[in-house]
């Protein structure tokens, strides 16, 4: 099981910074340098879109050994930035650090060193499960007979054994979640960023997943996962991160970010956008659409498409040109 596999990556200490932020904008000032004790030690990461900043000046340090939720409603920066902590996507400006490693300077290794669980459509989907599992630790330069051991413990540990040679694409969607886990794990990382883990995953898998996590952490491992399911992260993770607008608004453990109240009303606070319920007449019973007249648009006679003239769909001859 996944007690018997043992860590493969040991981490040695090197800081750096990366360039200074874009001109025009000003990101809040760090006093210190990433946190080589730290699992996860992010300083003043900024991705921008054009003119869409989506992590302004992130600074965040997530211990080992902790669970750590990161949570923000959508569009926070949540996955930009984990996608920049992971390796996947170059940050602006700012600097990373994994277990004292930092992350651009040697992207391949920190790739190499970490578990980051792949969003389904990023698989081999055309492998069976058991080949999956194997390729991704042959990958990671484990040997052919290891991934191959390691890959049946972790099907057995995911309730997967029975579908170990049913090609991926043929899994339920929490099947395939379950997989994705797994193909993270095989190579025994010290930590392990999932990224909405239990997303269509039924409760008894569920619990299975959370158990292993809870030991893999246990065992001094770190996890990081992000969620829009607070009663989730406040039952199973140890520290929470709240991110909004590209930046953290609080960090600690759950009982100091909670502050006394429930997660998810302090979450509400801490981001702010609610508002009373719209009002929209049409999903009340309102009044039914007013019968209009229809003619043919432009698609040519044969398409036998009509629609009402309007100001979006206007009636033109008829000539299929647009
Ligand atoms: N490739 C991209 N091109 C342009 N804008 C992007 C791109 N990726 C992300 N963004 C924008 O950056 C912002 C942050 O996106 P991100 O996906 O990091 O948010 P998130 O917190 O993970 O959201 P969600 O909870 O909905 O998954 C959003 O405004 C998004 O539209």
């Amino acid at each position: 099981m996944i007690r018997a596999i043992p860590t493969l990556m040991k981490y040695a200490l090197i800081m750096s910074t990366y360039q200074t932020a874009p001109a025009g904008f000003d990101p809040a000032p760090v006093a210190t340098g990433p946190n080589p004790q730290a699992a996860l030690s992010i300083r003043a990461l900024v991705k921008r879109y054009e003119a869409k900043i989506a992590v302004n000046g992130l600074s965040l340090d997530i211990p080992v050994g902790s669970f750590y939720g990161l949570v923000g409603p959508n569009g926070a920066g949540k996955t930009t930035t984990l996608n920049m902590a992971t390796g996947l996507l170059v940050p602006d400006s700012g600097s990373v650090m994994i277990l004292g490693r930092d992350v651009w300077s040697d992207v391949n290794q920190a790739k190499r060193s970490i578990g980051v669980m792949p969003q389904s459509n990023q698989i081999f989907d055309r492998l069976t499960g058991l080949q999956l599992l194997v390729y991704s630790g042959m990958l990671r330069g484990m040997k052919r007979q290891e991934a191959s051991a390691r890959a049946k413990d972790l099907l057995s540990a995911f309730d997967l054994a029975s579908a170990a040679d049913t090609m991926v694409s043929g899994y339920s969607a929490g099947m395939n979640k379950k997989i994705c886990l797994a193909t993270a794990m095989i190579h025994s990382p010290r930590l392990l960023v999932l990224d909405e883990p239990f997303e269509s995953v039924d409760p008894v898998s569920s619990a299975n997943l959370k158990d292993i996590l809870a030991e893999y952490v246990s065992t001094g491992g770190t996890v990081i996962v992000s969620s829009h399911v607070m009663a989730l992260v406040e039952k199973m993770c140890t520290h929470v991160a709240v991110i909004n607008q590209g930046q953290v608004r609080a960090d600690g453990t759950i009982t100091q970010v909670a502050a006394g109240e429930d997660l998810e009303d302090r979450f509400l606070q801490l981001v702010g956008g609610r508002h009373a319920a719209a009002q929209i007449s049409w999903l009340n019973g309102g009044p039914a659409p007013s019968a209009q007249p229809v003619q043919p648009i432009a698609a040519g006679p044969q398409s036998g498409i009509t629609m009402p003239p309007s100001s979006e769909f206007p009636a033109n001859s008829g000539s299929g040109q647009q």
